[in-house]
């Protein structure tokens, strides 16, 4: 494909993408899929200028605004802003690739040309734009950034809307240990080196496909952030327990849990989605975990009720926002508004109050987000607390020696919160809360 074939792909995507509720990687997926003449190279090139619209889009729509007429804040003015401020292009360049001809973008109109000549030379990253629109926040979560990393705001909103690093898991269960694992990639040409704080985390030094890779059909590794392993660590989970992940999905804190539990004890998984559960049986098998069984939600079921007060301990990997995994999902930022937000906070209370029905004595519900903002954390768990005589916290840093080791613990409060920009993880939330031994 020529360079103007790829502008124009891209523009496409980000139309289909506006367009639609599904998540963008599977937009750009099926259009690729759809037509057989892109090739590899132009696939990485198109996707390249797809998230990297999404990652500057506060400040492309920014200098769009300042261009005044005659570009929108739309795909393909986002596009001819991008080429502008961020490839550094001269207008002219530009024009002879919109050109209106076959798998070209639309010609370059005159208004098109004269916008985006005021803007030529910009400093992307202007002095004069608001902190929110230089760490690309969406205004209205910008007061909530500020409550949750006070001074830090700037470093770490702007760290959220970096790439990520590609971590690994490395599963006990196969009888790898890390660094057997470390020295099997390595003979595939895949460098990878320890996490620094899961004990279990590998870290590549790029995104790799990973399906062709021996441990990983040996069920030796599974992908996962490093803080996804840390909060799965943080329930727990033992040898002969009866452990719920109640919101399993497609099980990739479950396969964690599965490990701590050595295939002794029973694990079950709850989600409202098949889909999600059937995923999960699929990587449970590739794990060698045995002791796993899988229920689907549904309205009237009976199975949570028959299993309340017995569990030791119970995940909670609540619906979230998802403002921790930025990095991952540039797109999911401009998804969400103020309301959605109010809505998910009653969806996670409601769900953290059922789950917690399912703790026995003594035991334990484990409440993770992926999200960096008090309204889907600390809030809901403080909100649960108070109206519960039976749950306390347990200050996270005494779980974390228990289950993962006496040193390295990030957490100075009741909480562990972890961001990109101190830890290096995913954006994330856990909070371990006990039931009092006697009821
Ligand atoms: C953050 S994801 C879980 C990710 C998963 N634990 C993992 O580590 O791969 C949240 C999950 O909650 C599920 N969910 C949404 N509403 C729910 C509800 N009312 N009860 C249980 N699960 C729910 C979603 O289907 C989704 O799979």
């Amino acid at each position: 494909m020529k360079p103007a074939g790829r502008l124009a792909a891209a523009i496409e995507i980000l139309e289909a993408i506006d367009a639609t509720d599904r998540p963008a990687d599977r937009v750009l997926d099926r259009y690729v899929r759809d037509r057989r003449y892109i090739g590899g190279g132009d696939r990485s090139a198109i996707a390249g200028r797809v998230w990297g619209v999404f990652r500057r889009r506060a400040r492309l729509d920014w200098w769009i605004k300042k261009a005044g007429k005659g570009i929108g804040r739309d795909a393909r003015g986002r596009v001819l802003a991008d080429l502008v401020l961020h490839d550094r292009q001269d207008v002219a360049g530009i024009a002879e690739m919109f050109d209106g001809s076959r798998h070209a973008p639309a010609i370059l109109a005159k208004s098109e040309s004269e916008a985006l000549r005021r803007i030529v030379g910009g400093e992307f990253d202007s002095p004069d734009m608001p902190d929110a629109v230089r760490a690309e926040c969406p205004p209205w979560l910008w007061p909530h950034m500020e409550a949750r990393f006070g001074a830090e705001v700037g470093p770490a909103v702007a760290a959220l809307g970096q790439e990520a690093p590609f971590d690994l898991r490395v599963n006990p269960l196969a009888g790898m240990s890390r660094e057997a694992v470390i020295a099997a990639l390595a003979a595939e040409q895949v460098p990878a080196v320890p996490t620094a704080l899961s004990p279990f985390g590998l870290r590549l030094d790029r995104r790799r496909p990973v399906d062709a890779m021996a441990p990983f059909k040996s069920g030796a590794i599974e992908v996962q952030d490093e803080g996804s392993q840390l909060a799965a660590l943080l329930v727990g989970a033992g040898p002969g327990m009866l452990v719920v992940d109640y919101c399993a999905g497609a099980g990739g804190k479950a396969l964690a849990l599965a490990a701590g539990m050595e295939n002794k004890g029973r694990l079950v998984l709850f989600d409202v989605s098949k889909g999600r559960l059937d995923r999960a049986a699929v990587r449970l098998r590739r794990a060698g975990i045995h002791n796993a069984e899988r229920k689907v939600l549904a309205e009237g079921d009976k199975s949570v009720k028959r299993m309340a007060g017995k569990a030791d301990r119970v995940l909670v990997d609540a619906p979230c926002s998802g403002t921790g995994t930025w990095r991952r999902n540039p797109d999911a930022k401009w998804r969400y508004g103020e309301q959605d937000l109010a809505e998910l906070t009653k969806t996670q209370r409601s769900i953290l109050e059922r789950a917690a029905s399912l703790v026995k004595p003594g035991g334990r519900v484990i409440y993770v987000t992926c999200s960096v903002l008090r309204a889907e954390n600390e809030d809901v768990v403080e909100g649960f607390l108070a109206d519960s005589d039976r749950f306390s916290v347990l200050p996270v840093a005494g779980v974390w020696a228990q289950s993962i080791g006496e040193t390295g613990c990030p957490a100075t409060g009741p909480y562990l919160t972890l961001s990109p920009h101190r830890e290096g993880t995913d954006g994330f939330f856990v909070a371990v809360l006990e039931r009092a031994a006697q009821p």
